[in-house]
């Protein structure tokens, strides 16, 4: 299983063109979704974005998320326990057995909509690096993928974190470097002194390169 030229190799196989699913990896406040939201409008109105945000929220207290990351801003309570997710007060993510069943379900249901080859871009937290990517690629085995690392310095994921009520802080600088260990990409982005726009413009010609 390779996670590089998933997309070449794919084509390849089935003489035709085929729809990637693109894979967006990178720390809290790096620019994911911004720059998903940008490549959605580039490439046409069926893509769709999903990811682990999506996963939580489906998740028994996914509905109170938002109140347990704000508790743990304050610094005054128990580790935020949401049942399969913790949130500990320097911004670390501790998943459970349970989290990882509802994860492998969901990555199942990823895998059919990316076979209806509509468009997916997945919005992703590889808390494991590379080995988050691998059950990611098995799940998604046989369609084509384009990971895509979404990069931004600590101290500027730290910054924009600040801005934001809904953050734990800390996850940010924890997260930076630390998601993209193991991981192998087909495209980086760099998000520090990139517009969101211009990195979903990098992404949209890569895609466009590999149909050629
Ligand atoms: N390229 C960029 N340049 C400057 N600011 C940005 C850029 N991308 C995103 N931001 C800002 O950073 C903050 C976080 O952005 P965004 O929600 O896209 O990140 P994320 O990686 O999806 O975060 P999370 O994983 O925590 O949901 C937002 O306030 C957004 O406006």
């Amino acid at each position: 299983m390779s996670a590089r030229g998933g997309y070449a190799s794919t084509a390849a196989r089935y003489g035709r063109r085929v729809t990637p699913v693109v894979v967006l990896n990178g720390g809290s406040s790096s620019g994911k979704t911004s720059i998903a939201r940008s490549l959605q409008r580039l490439l046409g109105p069926t893509w769709m974005t999903l990811g682990v945000d999506d996963l939580v929220r489906a998740l028994p207290g996914g509905d109170e998320v938002d109140d347990l990351i704000r508790a743990q801003q304050d610094r005054d309570g128990p580790e935020g326990a949401q049942g399969s997710i913790e949130f500990g007060p320097d911004g670390s993510v501790t998943v459970s057995e349970d989290f990882r069943r509802a994860e492998a379900a969901w990555y199942a249901g990823l895998a059919v909509i990316g076979r209806c080859g509509t468009g997916l871009i997945l919005d992703e937290v590889f808390l494991g690096g590379g080995s988050s990517q691998k059950r990611l690629a098995a799940a998604l085995s046989g369609l084509p993928v384009v990971w895509v690392g979404v990069h931004c310095t600590p101290e500027v994921a730290a910054a924009r974190e600040r801005g934001r009520p809904d953050r734990v802080v800390g996850m940010a600088r924890l997260q930076a470097e630390r998601v993209h260990e193991g991981v192998i990409y087909d495209l980086v982005v760099e998000t520090t002194a990139t517009s969101a726009a211009d990195c979903a413009s990098a992404i949209a010609s890569h895609l466009t390169a590999l149909e050629g």
